[in-house]
């Protein structure tokens, strides 16, 4: 699997770094080739004669900003050059970029004197900032975006949070943000990528060796998936039957709530898997017969009674037999049949297991569920994949949905760690974590049109039918993912975003699979 990085500051610090002193590539000429990039995005979209207006703060990105102008003005383009911030305090590449367009005679200003630009170079602050922007920064930061003219941003829009997407009181809204040698995770989180524009990331020299071994902590699949999915599917054998192809047992639904059954069993079978039992209860017994014929059903009904429970649960042990892998949760509730239902699954079968929505709600209330659950991934090396949204992440860690979303990567990995298991954590950004490896997965595909009622089950039935299918459990995580959100994304293409709906995330599957199964 081909990876894509995402970087935090200290990363792309690092990196920096062991270029200039371990490669000893001066920083000055990783200054001018982001510098000369950077210009020639700009020679792209831009005439000579152009007014560019370059904002500079005292740091490095600054350096590069002045840099930019230098190129662009020795080209024939028209630039006025803004300081923000005290000379005195300028790093030292910065104060030789001033030394530099000072002997060309470029006058320095110390602050916006006209509005009438075609470009604005926004070089205030990169990936150094450090606080919230106040004061003549956050005065800048306005300005610019005031000024009618086109924003580059220079390795990030200044003001968003390299780390975690957040606007640190204000931020530049780029029209393109022109990054180097890898992408920031604030390119990439919520809201930090409404603010980038289009995110240009170039090569400067700083390379994978500048890793010496420790790559970075946050991966995606490289862009080129988006258009081969398929190719992340498990191969499919000409000679198989519905037996190989894989036995999902479903667990879900409650009374008179059968759609999540449906949707869950659906994705299922779209993805490929050779045969899907719902157990659910009675009542939807007809609905499900009636949509899904496919499906093979076991109901139960008066559940909590004892002697019904007794009769049931030998008919549900025989169903997690036959199955290759069990999901739980979608739309079972909290009742006690649910919690029932929960923790004989969890404690009698050895199969692997997807718990999601419900069956999520009911793990967190566990402390000796969620050791069960340790026991059966450490010592019966079952397979267990968890599939919180934001706010059934919290319950299950312990904190507020806000600090999940500040610090989605780590926590996911601690809570992976924690239940020896897979975490997806599903968001705008889905990040997916398995505790026996460093790195965590953040998932790029996917749209707002998703966030509707059932879109998890959804993925919960793509990962188990790739599970099913013979996927390890990571894998099945980072895939199904991956595919859910392409789902949506060519959902949203033929409907637009506003009314795609659970059901037709399933429907791409007709789609999405069959053209690139051909190619294989
Ligand atoms: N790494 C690479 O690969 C390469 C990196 N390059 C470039 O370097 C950039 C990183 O440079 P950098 O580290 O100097 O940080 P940068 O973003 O310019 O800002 C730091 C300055 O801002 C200040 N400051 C911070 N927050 C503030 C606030 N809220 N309000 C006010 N001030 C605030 C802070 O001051 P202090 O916190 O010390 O008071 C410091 O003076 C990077 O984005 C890229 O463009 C390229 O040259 C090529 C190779
Ligand atoms: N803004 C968004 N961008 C991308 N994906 C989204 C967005 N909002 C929601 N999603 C995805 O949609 C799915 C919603 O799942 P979930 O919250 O469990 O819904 P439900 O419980 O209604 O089935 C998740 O996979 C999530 O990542
Ligand atoms: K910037």
């Amino acid at each position: 699997m081909e990876k894509k990085y995402f970087v935090t500051s200290a990363e792309m610090k690092k990196y920096d770094k062991t270029t200039i002193e371990h490669f000893e590539v001066p920083s000055l000429v990783l200054m001018e080739r982001a510098a000369l990039e950077t210009a020639e995005e700009i020679e792209k979209r831009f005439k000579k004669g152009s007014r560019v207006l370059v904002i500079s703060g005292t740091g490095n990105n600054g350096g590069d900003g002045i840099a930019v102008g230098r190129i662009l003005m020795q080209r024939g383009y028209e630039v006025d050059f803004v300081l923000i911030g005290e000379q005195a305090k300028c790093s030292k590449e910065t104060r030789r970029q001033l030394d530099i367009i000072a002997k060309y005679e470029c006058p320095m200003k110390s602050k916006i004197e006209s509005m009438e630009y075609d470009i604005i170079i926004d070089a205030l602050f990169g990936i150094g900032l450090s606080r919230n922007v106040e004061g003549i920064y956050k005065n800048c930061i306005e300005t610019m975006n005031d000024i009618c003219g086109f924003i580059v941003s220079v390795d990030i829009p200044s003001g968003i949070n390299a780390d975690t997407g957040e606007v640190m009181n204000a931020a530049v809204k780029a029209d393109i943000t022109v990054t180097f040698a890898y992408e920031k995770l604030g390119h990439i989180l919520y809201p930090g990528c409404e603010y980038c524009g289009e995110v240009l990331c170039k090569d400067i020299g700083i390379t994978d060796e500048s890793f010496l071994g420790e790559e970075p902590l946050v991966y995606s699949y490289a862009d080129r998936y988006k258009e081969q999915a398929a190719a992340l599917m498990p191969a499919r054998n000409r000679g198989g039957n519905k037996g190989t192809f894989g036995k999902v047992l479903v667990v879900a639904g409650s009374r008179n709530m059968s759609g999540a059954c449906e949707l869950c069993a659906r994705s299922a079978y779209r993805i490929g898997a050779g045969m899907v039992k719902i157990v659910t209860p009675e009542e939807n017994r007809e609905i499900i017969q009636k949509n899904l014929p496919e499906a093979l059903l076991s109901t139960y009904s008066d559940a909590e009674k004892p002697e019904a429970w007794e009769v049931f649960s030998q008919d549900l042990k025989e169903s997690m037999k036959w199955a290759d892998c069990i999901v739980i949760g979608p739309g079972i509730g909290k009742s006690g049949t649910a919690h029932r239902l929960f923790e004989y699954t969890v404690k009698e079968s050895a199969k692997d297991l997807v718990i999601d929505a419900d069956g999520l709600n009911l793990l967190a209330e566990s402390e000796e569920l969620q050791e069960s659950l340790r026991t059966a991934a450490l010592r019966e090396g079952r397979q267990i994949i968890i599939t919180p949204h934001v706010a059934e992440f919290a319950r299950l860690y312990g904190c507020k949905p806000e600090e999940v979303k500040k610090d989605i990567i780590s926590k996911t990995k601690k809570l992976a760690d924690r239940l020896c298991g897979t975490v997806v954590c599903k968001d705008a950004r889905t990040a997916v974590a398995h505790y026996e490896e460093r790195c965590v997965y953040l998932n790029v595909t996917g749209n707002d049109g998703m966030a509707t009622a059932g879109s998890g089950d959804v993925l919960a039935g793509i990962i188990a039918g790739l599970l099913a299918q013979g996927g390890k459990g990571r894998e099945a995580a980072l895939t199904g993912v991956f595919l859910h959100g392409r789902l949506g994304d060519l959902a949203a293409e033929k409907t637009g975003r506003y009314a795609v709906m659970a059901g037709d995330l399933t429907e791409q599957l007709k789609y999405i699979l069959s053209d690139e199964g051909k190619r294989r």
